[in-house]
């Protein structure tokens, strides 16, 4: 039974991670290379927790867990039953780490990656027990975000899977369990269709990236939260879609490299909110309460769709 959980990295994902975890009575390990990491994520803990608390929440009858921070990886990962490999998405930066803890950890503790892409296959080569080895793929902010979809790589046991996604299940989130180990899995690959025919609308000059947003959000977005694409389907009529997609499927975007509005804008620096400017610009100031706003929204709209409204 899994009890103790070792984080390896504490950026954008890893907080949230944190606290979710400890909210469902798990004992968690929180670990970065870089100091100002630990910190950072030590004082979002509060923030994530009150987000839980609206949510509504609860820790188990034995009560919540807890978060320590250590910058030690030795310690991080002593005794821990699970540990989740959350730093950044490039093979040899998580291959670097899973040689790391290869010697520290026993040979049946599992290692989840919460790459968002990366074929699990790939990265079982640079562990030395591919079979306790498996995608766990949480999505952004993942303190609010139920849905975790769960990959098996190659080489992954079928028990490493299930424990996983009874782990999910047991703390009250959703695990999708994904059947093949595909690049961007199931949620990724979905966006990143998504998202190349809006960049290339924008790019194109069809339309501004406000109106973008507001024809994707109130359009697509707010209906596909309740109805998902192949029950959209069937409420369009499967024959609509034949008659569109004949002609609209050779007409949308199908460029295989980055967008050319994208490289501008990430050689320049141009990030999004981490360095204050992206598709649109931000002050601080603004990010603090788009981010106050946006959790507000999401933990609203999800306890709607839970029916606890
Ligand atoms: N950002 C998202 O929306 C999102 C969503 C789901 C999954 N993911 C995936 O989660 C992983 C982490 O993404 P992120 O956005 O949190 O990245 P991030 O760049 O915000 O944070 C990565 C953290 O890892 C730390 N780090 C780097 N090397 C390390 C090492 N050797 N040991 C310990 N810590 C180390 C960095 O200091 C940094 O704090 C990636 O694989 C990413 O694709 C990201
Ligand atoms: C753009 C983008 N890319 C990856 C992920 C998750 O792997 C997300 C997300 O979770 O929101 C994302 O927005």
């Amino acid at each position: 039974m899994i009890q103790r959980i070792a984080i390896i990295g504490l950026g954008t994902m890893g907080p949230g991670m944190a606290a979710r975890l400890a909210r469902g009575g798990l004992q968690v390990a929180a670990y970065d290379v870089a100091p100002v990491a630990i910190e950072r994520a030590r004082s979002m803990l509060g923030v994530a927790d009150s987000v839980l608390d609206a949510l509504g929440i609860a820790p188990p009858q034995a009560g919540v867990g807890t978060v320590r921070f250590t910058d030690d990886l030795g310690d991080a990962v002593s005794g821990a039953d699970l540990i989740i490999e959350n730093v950044p998405e490039n093979i040899s930066v998580k291959a670097d780490v899973y040689r790391a803890i290869d010697s520290l950890i026993a040979s049946d503790t599992i290692v989840a990656s919460d790459t968002s892409g990366i074929p699990i296959t790939k990265l079982q080569e640079h562990i030395s027990h591919p079979e306790r080895m498996v995608g766990m793929h949480w999505s952004n902010p993942p303190h609010i975000i139920p849905m975790i979809e769960v990959i098996a790589g190659e080489k992954t046991a079928p028990q490493t899977v299930t424990t996983i996604r009874d782990l999910i299940r047991s703390i009250g989130l959703l695990p999708v369990v994904v059947k093949k180990d595909v690049p961007g899995f199931v949620e990724n690959r979905v966006l990143y269709a998504l998202l190349r025919e809006a960049v290339d609308l924008v790019e194109r000059g069809v339309i501004d990236p406000e109106d973008l947003d507001t024809c994707v959000s109130w359009g697509i977005g707010y209906k596909i939260a309740v109805i998902g694409p192949m029950a959209l389907l069937d409420m369009a009529g499967l024959d609509i879609y034949k008659s569109v997609s004949s002609f609209l499927n050779a007409d949308l975007s199908n460029r295989d490299d980055v967008a050319p509005m994208v490289l501008e804008k990430t050689n320049a620096s141009k990030f999004g909110i981490k360095s204050g400017e992206g598709m649109f610009s931000y002050t601080p100031e603004q990010t603090k309460a788009l981010q106050g706003e946006r959790a507000r929204k999401l933990v609203a709209v999800r306890r709607i769709l839970e029916g606890r409204g």
